[in-house]
């Protein structure tokens, strides 16, 4: 998908929710475990509950690789159903990947040509030829980790390297990357007080944004120092949408609340 179908997206459903489908067993109502993919079930139903209020679908691997075979053939189902069913939904890899050029080269063929995903999130760490594997792949998105919404991200991401925050490093540096227009780049919800910043030195790209709900960031903080001509964000929310009710109601219980993001981003869209 391109950037300019992800805008029309935005535009068309007053939306720029990405639901994160973080699927955790231990916290599916009941019922499912019975059937024969409970991950996929899950999946499914809060797709086909919510797809008309976002733009974006975040599986986060981890929550499938958790679950060896399984949990990855649920994932493949996932995507699939995603992309035969609501092709306009941008979907997002929540990998985290970066290696040695030939190896994120198979990453990136892992992700963009088998899985089908329109983008994945990829560590900055080991700079240039980890990252520019994955730009290469046309109209795919490589969402760097720029500023996370973790605690821990000021052990690295804020320290002074040559001057200047390590986290503003990563944003200019990587604008000198081959096809950097294939960038976006992940910042928590739960650092909006650096959106102005980040906003001087990328005033366009597009920013993936989780923490609002579970992890206490505020949307309304975010589009303020954070919102670019073009929206230029998708605000994840993950638990605070899913596990809204782990009852036979949970689809419903998920659509309410993912509505009432949406109807917050409607507000703030026409301002
Ligand atoms: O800085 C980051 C980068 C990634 N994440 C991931 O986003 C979701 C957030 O889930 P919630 O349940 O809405 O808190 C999850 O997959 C994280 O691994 C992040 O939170 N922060």
């Amino acid at each position: 998908m391109t950037t300019k179908e992800l805008i029309i997206q935005i535009k068309k459903k007053n939306s720029f929710l990405c639901i994160g489908l973080d699927v955790d067993l231990n916290k599916i109502p009941q019922h499912l475990l019975k059937l024969e993919d409970p991950i996929f079930e899950f999946n499914k139903a809060i797709i086909d509950a919510t797809h008309h209020l976002c733009v974006a679908y975040k599986p986060n691997i981890a929550f499938y690789e958790a679950y060896g075979i399984k949990g990855w053939q649920a994932l493949e189902k996932t995507i699939k159903y995603i992309n035969k069913n609501h092709p306009e939904i941008f979907t997002i890899a929540d990998a985290k990947r970066g290696d040695i050029g030939n190896t994120s080269t198979m990453y990136a063929k892992a992700f963009f040509e088998d899985l089908e995903f329109d983008s994945i999130t990829i560590a900055p760490y080991m700079g240039k030829d980890s990252v520019e594997p994955f730009l290469a792949f046309k109209n795919k998105h490589t969402i760097l980790l720029a500023l996370t919404s973790n605690q821990g991200a000021f052990d690295f991401q804020t320290k002074q390297v040559e001057g200047k925050e390590l986290y503003k490093q990563v944003l200019e540096t990587s604008k000198t990357y081959t096809n950097s227009e294939n960038l976006m780049y992940v910042v928590g919800a739960t650092k909006a007080e650096y959106f102005t910043e980040i906003r001087k030195i990328i005033p366009n790209s597009f920013l993936l944004v989780p923490g609002v709900g579970a992890q206490g960031g505020n949307l309304q903080d975010v589009c303020k120092y954070g919102m670019s001509e073009n929206v230029g964000l998708l605000i994840n929310s993950s638990r605070g949408i899913i596990y809204a009710s782990n009852n036979t109601d949970f689809a419903e219980a998920a659509a309410k609340n993912a509505k009432d993001l949406q109807q917050e981003m409607e507000t703030i869209l026409n301002k």
